[in-house]
């Protein structure tokens, strides 16, 4: 059945080839969907030839991809309000609170986890989010990171293997004994519980002081290479270090976080096909500085916005506000945000049919209660999502 979307004041593509400038933006524009599909996309004039079974008029209100999410850790239980709170006072945010979720998250049933995931996922989709990656990371034993793996790959677009995110308490302090089991049996039974080939899944690593070293995040990503999983590092989070140079060497999709980076890390950045993936709302929970944005984009760096919603960092999922602090705090233009929290996300994923609106892209609409994408910043902290279209149908 194809549907035609009217009524759009504002019509951000991300593809150049449809509109004005890098977001392809048609004004006064028309989309006609198939089942799941874009099958045209342009203005409402030249809509006039085009038929459809259905028509559904958004009343002059701005149309985007759905957000892509592209770093997020979903599987998990209890919170860490009270670490938060201490924070707030004055605590300095530490690695070792992620055992804190770890120990809830292993006495979870599987049912209440993956009720508790869904559960996030439906508030992200109420928000305008259609793509979400998440990572596992809060189990830290064979038996608990692989069935996050599996309830992730059950849930999520994409999952992210992140068994190094930190040396769970059990290990003692053995780093090294603990990489041979995350290289080894864990890496084989997560690949053994995810529904389909590795090329679509990634391995990611926790490369900062308090987690893992360069030499022992090389390790990891070694291993995740050699058996097909795309690569991805959590790095220059807490300080200056070697998780950007680590991440361009390995040809890592991303390299997540990127708070602290040094003009060599985004030279490095910018000449190379790695996405810096930006995670402001982290950077503010954990009174951190900002991430820097603009040296990033004026350097030609590809960047992704993402919520990285957790319960220590970042317990939010909101990438409306995470666009918006993208332009006030990391200092993006609105035209910048918006393309690293649609077309960036999915860089930072390798999807090419999420985050853009062009014929045979997933028809994934984010209705904005605005005439354009300028309000997300501008009216910040305000409930601007009015709808949400996901493959197709309207869910929101
Ligand atoms: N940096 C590492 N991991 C998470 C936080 C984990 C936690 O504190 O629970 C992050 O991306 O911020
Ligand atoms: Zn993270």
């Amino acid at each position: 059945m194809t549907v035609l979307v009217q009524g759009i004041s504002q019509l951000v593509t991300n593809d150049p080839a449809l509109g004005e400038g890098p977001l392809g933006v048609v004004r006064d524009a028309a989309l006609v969907l198939d089942g799941e599909r874009v099958l045209w996309a342009g203005t409402a004039a030249s809509a006039s030839d085009v038929g459809a079974d259905e028509r559904v008029d958004v009343g002059g209100r701005a149309v985007l991809p759905g957000w892509v999410d592209s770093h997020t850790h979903l599987v998990f239980d209890g919170d860490r309000a009270a670490e938060f709170t201490a924070r707030m006072a004055g605590e300095a945010y530490e690695a070792g609170g992620i055992m804190t979720t770890v120990h809830a998250t292993r006495e979870a049933s599987d049912e209440q986890l993956t009720g508790l995931v869904q559960a996030r996922l439906a508030e992200m989709l109420r928000g305008g989010t259609t793509t979400v990656e998440t990572k596992t990371g809060y189990g830290l034993s064979f038996v608990d990171e692989v069935r996050s793996a599996r309830i992730a790959d059950a849930t999520c677009d994409v999952t992210t293997f992140l068994g190094a995110h930190l040396v769970p308490a059990d290990f003692a302090g053995d780093i090294d004994g603990y990489l041979d089991l995350v290289c080894g049996q864990m890496l084989d039974g997560v690949l053994a519980a995810l529904s389909g080939p590795p090329g679509g899944y990634f391995i990611d690593v926790f490369c900062e002081d308090g987690a893992f070293d360069e030499a022992r995040s090389r390790r990891v990503l070694a291993a995740g290479q050699r058996v097909g999983l795309g690569l991805k590092v959590h790095g220059n989070q807490l300080g200056y270090g070697p998780g950007v140079r680590l991440a361009v060497d390995a040809g890592a999709t991303s390299v997540d976080h990127c708070t602290y980076l040094t003009d060599e890390d985004i030279d490095l950045l910018a000449g190379s096909s790695t996405v810096a993936t930006l995670l402001p709302t982290c950077d503010l929970s954990t009174r951190q500085p900002a991430a820097p944005g603009r040296r990033l984009a004026d350097a030609g760096a590809t960047i992704a916005l993402a919520s990285n919603c957790n319960p220590g960092t970042s317990y939010t999922s909101s990438m409306n506000l995470v666009v918006a602090l993208g332009v006030l705090q990391c200092g993006l233009t609105a035209d910048e945000a918006v393309r690293a929290a649609t077309a960036g996300g999915a860089a930072a994923l390798g999807l090419t049919d999420v985050g853009v609106l062009r014929p045979g892209a997933f028809a994934d609409l984010h209705v904005l209660d605005a005439p354009s994408h300028d309000h997300l910043a501008y009216r910040v902290g305000m409930p601007l999502t009015h709808a949400v279209w996901r493959r197709g149908k309207q869910v929101a």
